[in-house]
């Protein structure tokens, strides 16, 4: 089980500040996923391309089972991680962003400026998250739930959750025949 956490920002890419949400993103899985994994991280400017060749690179070379971006998704012009992620996921799935923005907005009302997607390539699951380290712990318990079962879905590797963190959901299977 590969998972690839990406920090897209200008300045942390620069080492203007330090990237405090990858870590908050690596903290939280290290927390909350019981089954074994490893981590790959990633700094990298904001931008369509090297957004686009990061994920390109992780799904097809380096066969990611799941992929956690931060950054880049508000409205400003250097904000362009939806765009990438349109040139990289073969199949959306909008209730990521969808529920990431329902339980944001619990935390501030700016969440309505995010547009953050969710989508599959293959094998990978791919799901962005806000930049704001603050953001982190947030919105990753608010959709959790439902990766361990998408990453089944798809063929993915398996992971399961400590439940005092994260119930992961899957459904009972089917008795019909
Ligand atoms: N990876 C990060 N690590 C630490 N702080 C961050 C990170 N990403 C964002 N922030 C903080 O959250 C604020 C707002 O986030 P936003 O994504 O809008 O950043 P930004 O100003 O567009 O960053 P940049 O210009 O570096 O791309 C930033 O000004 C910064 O203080
Ligand atoms: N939980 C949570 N969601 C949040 C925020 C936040 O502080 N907490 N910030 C919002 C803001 S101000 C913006 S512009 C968008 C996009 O942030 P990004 O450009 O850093 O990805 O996420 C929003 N979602």
């Amino acid at each position: 089980m590969l998972i690839a956490v990406v920090t897209i920002s200008d300045r942390a890419s620069r080492g203007q500040y330090e990237d405090l949400s990858g870590p908050a993103v690596e903290a939280w899985l290290r927390e909350t996923v019981v089954t074994p994994f490893e981590i790959v991280r990633r700094t990298i400017p904001d931008g369509v391309e090297p957004v686009r060749d990061t994920l390109l690179a992780l799904c097809d070379e380096e066969h990611a089972d799941l992929i956690l971006t931060t950054g880049g998704t508000g409205p400003a012009p250097r904000d362009e991680t939806p765009e990438a992620m349109r040139e990289v996921v073969t199949r959306e799935l909008p209730g990521f962003g969808e529920q990431l923005r329902r339980a944001s907005l619990e935390q501030t009302p700016t969440a309505i400026l995010s547009r953050q997607l969710a989508g599959t390539r293959g094998k990978t699951l791919l799901i962005n998250l806000p930049g704001k380290p603050g953001s982190i712990r947030f919105s990753l318990d608010a959709v959790f739930a439902a990766v361990p079962y998408c990453l089944d879905l798809i063929g993915a590797g398996w992971i399961d959750t400590d439940p005092a963190r994260v119930r992961a959901f899957r459904p009972a299977p089917s008795s019909s025949s």
